[in-house]
């Protein structure tokens, strides 16, 4: 059977090491095609590179070869009726998340798309894709009541502790004192244990505190910093939807834009999509020096991938202020209400729009969350 399920071959996952299976990805993706391979388990980094891109099937054979859609990687999901059998179906098949042209003009041509994560059903943010791609392999080796638990900012924190109690674990997170309230309140209405420290200015600062804790026994440390299901969770979802979409919608893509934080989804979203075509910029945006921005931080606080990975990016620094703007011009021309950090890579692009670095086509800012949270800094500044 030359096209098997990928989904038998899954336990070899865990054996692969580092990143080199990522040039074999780049590989076919940029084919557009995966040669056969006559017997999958011999080579675990081929079976990865297949399943990071989002394929379903796995050429078995010799000397065949298939495209990205005989592989799958163009099921990005989709439920017509919108009917489904659990909350982890809605979030599994209530997929892809939208890609709406915005009405926004941006100068030089730039058509600006947004992509909307907060139609993720348990924190309504981008942060639910790497909670259940976490918790999900976890499942495979930690025992049922275990308490798991992270640092996060917010929206991470809400995603793991509804995914957390789905596959039967409690759920424990901390943040930062200036966490908005949401990030708070939310994972005990979600019955997880809150703990808050008021003296660390940011999540990686609380880090040794969850790791004294995982050592002191007790707790399971996710780490979605350094975790690369956090990344993969991305390939496999944000940056394979974003692909399957441009193609079908014809877009002309020249650049993505987007914000930073563990950089699991922008590292994803960048690599992915300069794997297909190595033309498409990534704008990435962080924080003003001495900005705060909820969710997102400058890449020298420490990231993984952004860092480890063969990604051509440009950086534009925005203020909470220009944020908060952006927020305002995308409600006042879509209707839609967007989070601060999806109003900073907003504004990211519009600034290197303006600068003239973009050539005209489309482009595609990933929208982390609704603004909806986020009324109370918002009303400070409008
Ligand atoms: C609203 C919003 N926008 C952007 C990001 C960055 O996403 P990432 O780079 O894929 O982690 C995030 C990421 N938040 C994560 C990580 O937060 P961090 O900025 O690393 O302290 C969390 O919720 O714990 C976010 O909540």
């Amino acid at each position: 059977m030359p096209l098997a399920d990928i989904s038998g071959y899954l336990e070899v996952l865990d054996s692969v090491r580092g990143f080199s299976y990522l040039e074999t990805a780049r590989g076919v993706l940029r084919r557009g095609a995966a040669g056969c391979v006559s017997n999958p388990r011999e080579k675990p980094g081929y079976v990865k590179a297949l399943y990071v891109i989002g394929a379903v099937k796995i050429p078995v054979g010799e000397g065949c070869s298939y495209t990205l859609e005989e592989l799958g990687v163009y099921d990005i999901g989709g439920a017509p009726d919108m009917v489904f059998s659990s909350p982890l179906d809605l979030f599994t098949r209530g997929k892809p998340t939208p890609l709406v042209r915005s009405r926004l003009q941006l100068p030089g041509g730039v058509r600006l798309w947004l992509k909307l994560e907060w139609y993720n059903p348990f924190s309504l943010s981008v942060k639910d894709r790497p909670a259940v791609e976490i918790v999900s392999r976890l499942s495979r080796r930690v025992e049922k009541g275990s308490l798991v638990g992270d640092a996060t900012s917010s929206n991470f924190g809400i995603a793991l502790s509804a995914v957390a109690r789905l596959y039967g674990y409690k759920a424990r997170v901390y943040l930062p004192g200036a966490a908005e309230d949401f990030g708070k309140t939310l994972p005990r209405l979600l019955g997880a244990e809150v703990i808050v420290d008021p003296e660390a200015p940011s999540t990686v600062h609380l880090l040794p505190r969850v790791m004294k804790d995982a050592r002191s026994g007790g707790l399971v440390h996710v780490n979605q910093f350094y975790n690369d299901a956090n990344f993969e969770a991305h390939m496999r979802g944000t940056a394979r939807e974003i692909f399957v979409q441009s193609r079908r919608g014809g877009l002309r893509l020249k650049g993505v834009s987007g914000s930073l934080g563990t950089s699991g989804h922008m590292s994803a979203v960048a690599f992915y999509l300069q794997s297909v075509d190595p033309g498409v910029k990534a704008v990435l945006v962080q924080p003003a020096k001495d900005a705060s921005i909820p969710g997102i931080r400058r890449v020298e606080t420490g990231m993984l991938w952004i860092n480890m990975l063969d990604i051509d990016y440009s950086l534009a620094e925005v203020t909470l202020e220009e944020a908060v703007e952006a927020m305002a011009e995308v409600a006042r021309s879509d209707g839609l209400i967007i989070g601060p950090s999806g109003g900073a890579a907003v504004k990211a692009l519009a600034k290197k729009a303006g600068e003239g670095e973009l050539e005209p086509g489309d482009y595609v800012v990933v929208v982390p969350d609704t603004g909806f949270k986020y009324v109370n800094l918002v009303k400070q500044l409008l």
